[in-house]
């Protein structure tokens, strides 16, 4: 099976070398710094047990060629819209698109564009890039689910096959469409409060007010996704809810991480489409609300 990788940053960089180790036909589509960078040095992952350099395949949009069966879709959503027309060549009528993004708006844009071509995925994994553009793994968890949305795609054995015994773990959902609204409650709420207090999940629990703040924030994305009808399994929200008010935790998001480095975050894809979607529905949302006004201001620094 042929594998499309769009994008080797934290996430893309580190399933889809997991891929390439295990010996899977993997092409990254990359932009030119990122060619340049992994042409000279390899992608490199620090994982939790392990510490590999990989020289993969990689190809720019200017010489991508030929479709592929499978697109393994890593940016991040500010990059979405280039990434959807640099990717299109790659996409012939058996190819089979798995997005690993945050969210939900991005589906939208990809099935317009797609149509059922695009699976539904979540990807659970905490990886970052660091200023030689290696991927350290911050966790032990690395996996990706993936299922199908609306209308079945006919190659979902093979997805399964391709992504199996790679070194990671993967599964199919027959509720994917469900539980990336869980993962985006959890990392909305993870998300508005480590930014918005600029600090670890620890420290705001540590701080007069951190823990209710945090509860708060969580009901919060909780309530939007309930009224949309994507009701947040109760386990799911149990453990959602000992993540954001765990003591001494260093827990933090992609956002936070990007914040902190001064790097574009994706405020208005993650919390901003939480608070659109909720001001449709007549919620009251006004920590999420909060947060999206804090990571705007930041956008308008960064652009
Ligand atoms: N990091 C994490 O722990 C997790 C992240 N996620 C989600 O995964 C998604 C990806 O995040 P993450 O991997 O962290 O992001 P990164 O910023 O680390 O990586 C994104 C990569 O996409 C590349 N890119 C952007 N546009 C294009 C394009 N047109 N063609 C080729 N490459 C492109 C960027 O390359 P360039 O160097 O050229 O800018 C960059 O290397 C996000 O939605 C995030 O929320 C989900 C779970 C965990
Ligand atoms: C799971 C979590 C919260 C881990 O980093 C994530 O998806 C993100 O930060 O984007």
């Amino acid at each position: 099976m042929r594998i499309l990788v769009v994008g080797a940053g934290a996430t893309g960089g580190y399933f889809g070398g997991r891929l390439a180790g295990a010996g899977r036909d993997v092409t990254f589509l990359v932009r030119p710094r990122r060619a340049e960078q992994l042409r000279t040095g390899g992608l490199t992952i620090h994982g939790r047990d392990d510490d590999v350099t990989l020289f993969p395949e990689l190809v720019t949009a200017a010489e991508l060629r030929g479709a592929h069966d499978l697109v393994l879709l890593a940016v991040k959503a500010y990059g979405l819209e280039q990434a959807i027309r640099e990717l299109a060549p790659a996409v012939g009528p058996e190819t089979v698109i798995l997005p690993l993004l945050n969210g939900m708006r991005h589906i939208d844009l990809l099935t317009e564009r797609f149509g059922s071509a695009v699976l539904g995925g979540v990807c659970q994994v905490t990886t970052t890039l660091d200023a030689n553009g290696a991927v350290h793994q911050l966790n032990d968890r690395h996996e990706i689910a993936h299922g199908v949305l609306d209308t079945a795609p006919s190659r979902l054995d093979d997805v399964g096959s391709a992504l199996a015994g790679a070194g990671f773990t993967s599964r199919r959902s027959s509720r994917i469409h469900a539980e990336m609204w869980e993962k985006w409650v959890h990392v909305a709420a993870l998300g508005a409060v480590t930014c918005l207090m600029r600090g670890l999940v620890g420290q705001v629990v540590a701080a007069p007010g951190g823990r209710h703040f945090a509860e708060s924030t969580l009901a919060e994305c909780a309530a939007v996704a309930a009224a949309s009808g994507h009701p947040i399994r109760a386990e799911v929200l149990v453990r959602s809810r000992e993540v954001l008010t765990e003591p001494g935790s260093t827990a933090t998001s992609s956002l936070y991480r990007d914040l902190c480095a001064g790097k574009p975050v994706e405020g208005e894809h993650v919390i901003g489409d939480l608070v659109r979607r909720a001001g449709e529905l007549g919620l009251s949302t006004p920590l999420l609300a909060l947060a999206r006004t804090h990571l705007g201001i930041h956008r308008s620094v960064v652009a």
